[in-house]
């Protein structure tokens, strides 16, 4: 039995998401789309510090829950203390809790990362950077991809929330000469300025998390008003690459974070089709081994962006990306 009132009497509801900059702009975002909708509606914002917030020394790979940002708040949204939670989709689990689904997601912004340089440096690419230089980023995807395509560089650790990532890159003693962040999180708190260049397979050649640049609305699976809500303010598009993007992930993670790359774009035909293009790229954390794998189709419906996702899962795997998961995996169990 759903402890949701009865529609009719459905009037106000509750938003979770989490205290930082970013997540209350996010969220921002999603009420004012809903409240263009359903003006007679009321929206209340509760903010949350959840476990990623609260530890800021352990390293991600080494944290025991997978769930730092989302579980406190999917509690509370499976009770019913919340209707619905704006997230940034890059740190929402691929499987969530079997009560819950993703409900929608707002327009995409841009989802590369960027590479930021410490201010009175000259430098303005990634390719200029100098040997033994320091870049700070906690990311393996990061991490592992620089150690592929930037083996000169160094990298170090650097955590928290936008404005303390670049405080640290700013500060007097800091150790780094830049670091990489995703633009969405700079564009969206009024901070695209410190962007020094865009990296993409074509520029800098990195490629991006999966989800990452999305705000993804997480809500109950049967509570078919939010679900009717979000499907107006949703985009369909963006909704189309995160879950053929999730859906990979999902396939080829098996229980541990994967340093999984993606760059997604939608490819007009002479006709008039449009197909989805993916390109992926999973590398191990010491950069020595990698799989790649594309692939183009025509997506109609969320169930093919899901089958898209697998088949590309399916050609990183028959490229090589078995042991690299392998290795990581035991990695994870040693450390
Ligand atoms: N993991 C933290 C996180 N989660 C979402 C964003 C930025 C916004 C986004 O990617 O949607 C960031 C910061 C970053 O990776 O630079």
């Amino acid at each position: 039995m759903s402890t949701a009132p009865l529609a009719s009497e459905r009037k106000t509801f509750n938003i979770g998401t989490r205290k930082s900059k970013l997540a209350l702009a996010q969220t921002y975002m999603v009420v004012d789309a809903l409240k263009k909708e359903y003006p007679q509606y009321e929206f209340n914002i509760k903010s949350k510090d959840t476990a990623g917030d609260r530890d800021k020394i352990t390293a991600f790979k080494d944290m025991q829950t997978k769930n730092l940002w989302t579980e406190e708040l999917e509690e509370l949204l499976i009770g019913g203390q919340l209707d619905f939670i704006v997230h940034s989709l890059k740190d929402v689990p691929t499987l969530l809790p079997p009560t819950c689904a993703l409900g929608g997601v707002l327009p995409r912004e841009d989802p590369r990362d960027v590479l930021i340089v410490k201010p009175g440096l000259p430098y303005t690419s990634l390719a200029e950077i100098p040997a033994g230089s320091v870049v700070g980023t906690s990311s393996i995807r990061r991490t592992a991809q620089l150690a592929m395509k930037f083996p000169h560089l160094k990298v170090q650790s650097l955590r928290g929330n936008i404005d303390t990532r670049l405080a640290k890159l700013d500060g007097e003693d800091s150790p780094y000469t830049c670091i990489i962040l995703a633009a969405a999180g700079l564009l969206r708190t009024g901070m695209g300025h410190r962007i020094t260049q865009y990296l993409d397979s074509r520029s800098g050649s990195l490629l991006y998390a999966v989800g990452q640049g999305a705000i993804g609305i997480e809500v109950r699976s049967d509570d078919g008003l939010v679900l009717e809500m979000l499907n107006k303010v949703g985009d369909q598009k963006t909704f189309k690459e995160v879950l053929a993007e999730r859906s990979l992930l999902r396939t080829i993670e098996g229980g541990c974070s994967a340093p999984l790359g993606v760059e997604s774009e939608w490819i007009n035909e002479v006709e008039g089709t449009t197909k989805l293009h993916v390109r992926s790229i999973i590398v191990s954390v010491d950069g020595k081994r990698h799989s790649t794998a594309e692939l183009e189709k025509v997506i109609e419906s969320a169930a093919a962006a899901e089958t898209f996702g697998l088949e590309l899962a399916q050609e990183l795997i028959a490229n090589g990306a078995g042991p690299i998961l392998e290795e990581i995996k035991q990695n994870k169990v040693t450390s």
